[in-house]
C-alpha cells in the first residue's frame, strides 16, 4: 500500500516473515524459509456506505504483529466505520478483514477468541459494579470462575477501580473515564491477542494513562499487536511505532513512524495530506462582543 505526497507505506510484513530455519535446506541447497507468518490484522479492500456516502473506501492495512499502530484522521474520516468493520461489529459491503490469518466474518467465533475491543461509544449494562461486570463478562466468553475472578481483581487493581468497587459503585456512576477504564478492562479480559481500541486515551487521566501505556507495551512486546485511534499526535509520535493516515474514507499514508512523518512532525504530514481551512477574518467576529 502507498500513500500519496511521497509517504509510501510498508505492510509491515514484506521481506520480515520468519528467519530461515536453523541449518535446513531445500533440496536444491537454498535455505527454507518457514511461511511468512500472517499480519496480526489484515484489512483489504474494506468498504461502507451510508445513504449513498462512502465511509469508507477501500480501507487496505497490514498490522505486523508486535506493533502498535496510531489510526488518525479528521472528524468523520471513516476510523471508528473501518475499525469496527475489522472486528466484526459493523458488516462492510465489500472487502476482509483477517486477524492473525482469521477472516473475522467467515470465522467469527475464532477471530472474536483472538480479538480485545474497545468500541467508541461502549454500550455496557450499568446497573452493575465494574467487578460485576467483568464476572459476568468473562463467564460470557466462557473463562472458568477463578480465572474470571482472580482477573478481575487484577485489572481493577491495575487500573484503579477498587476503591470503587469497594463502595459498591455501579457503572452508570462511574465518570467517563472511568467507564473507559473498564471497557478497556473488558477488552482484555480474556486475553486476546489482537487489540483494537477506539479512543483508548480519551477522558483517562495522566496516571492511568502510564499504566494503559505500560498495559500495551507489555502486550506488543509479548507479541500482541494494538490499533489505536486517536487525534492526540504528540500520543500517536510517543506511543505508536506505525500509523496510518485516513481520510475521505480513504488511507492516505501508512507506515512506520518515521515513514509517515517524513522528516517532518506528525502534526505536518497530517495537515500536509488531509488539508487544513484557516479562519477568515470576518468569521465569527460576533464573538468579540
Ligand atoms: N451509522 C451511521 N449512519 C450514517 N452515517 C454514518 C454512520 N456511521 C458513520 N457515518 C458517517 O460515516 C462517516 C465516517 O464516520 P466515522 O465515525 O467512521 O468517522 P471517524 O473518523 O471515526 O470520526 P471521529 O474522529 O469524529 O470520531 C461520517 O460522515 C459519518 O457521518
Amino acid at each position: 500500500m502507498s500513500g500519496v505526497n511521497g509517504v509510501s507505506g510498508t505492510t509491515g510484513t514484506s521481506g520480515e516473515g520468519p528467519p530461515a530455519t536453523e541449518g535446513a535446506r531445500s533440496p536444491e541447497g537454498a535455505p527454507v524459509r518457514a511461511p511468512a507468518a500472517s499480519p496480526a490484522l489484515e484489512l483489504a479492500g474494506l468498504t461502507k456506505s451510508f445513504q449513498g456516502r462512502r465511509a469508507a473506501d477501500a480501507v487496505s492495512l497490514a498490522v505486523p504483529p508486535g506493533s502498535l499502530t496510531g489510526l488518525v484522521g479528521p472528524n468523520g474520516a471513516g476510523k471508528t466505520t473501518s475499525l469496527m468493520m475489522a472486528v466484526g461489529l459493523l458488516r462492510p459491503d465489500a472487502g476482509t478483514a483477517r486477524v492473525f490469518g482469521v477472516d473475522v466474518w467467515a470465522r467469527p467465533e475464532e477471530a472474536k477468541r483472538l480479538l480485545g475491543v474497545l468500541p467508541d461509544g461502549l454500550a455496557l449494562p450499568e446497573r452493575l459494579t465494574g467487578g460485576e461486570l467483568l464476572t459476568y463478562w468473562g463467564l460470557l466468553r466462557g473463562l472458568d470462575a477463578d480465572t474470571t475472578r482472580a482477573r478481575t481483581e487484577e485489572l481493577l487493581r491495575v487500573l484503579e477501580l477498587t476503591g470503587a468497587e469497594e463502595r459498591g459503585t455501579l457503572v452508570i456512576e462511574y465518570s467517563t473515564g472511568m467507564r473507559k477504564k473498564i471497557g478497556l478492562a473488558t477488552a482484555l479480559l480474556h486475553a486476546p491477542r489482537m487489540l483494537v481500541l477506539d479512543e483508548p486515551y480519551e477522558a483517562v487521566d495522566p496516571v492511568s494513562a502510564r499504566v494503559l501505556t505500560a498495559i500495551l507495551r507489555r502486550f506488543t512486546a509479548a507479541g500482541g499487536a494494538v490499533v489505536i485511534s486517536s487525534h492526540v499526535m504528540p500520543l500517536v509520535e510517543q506511543l505508536c511505532d506505525r500509523v496510518a493516515i485516513i481520510a475521505d474514507g480513504r488511507v492516505r499514508a501508512d507506515g512506520t513512524l518515521a515513514e509517515v512523518r517524513g522528516g517532518g512532525t506528525l502534526e505536518e504530514a497530517f495537515v500536509r495530506l488531509v488539508g487544513h481551512r484557516e479562519m477568515d477574518e470576518g468569521e465569527l467576529a460576533w464573538l468579540g462582543g
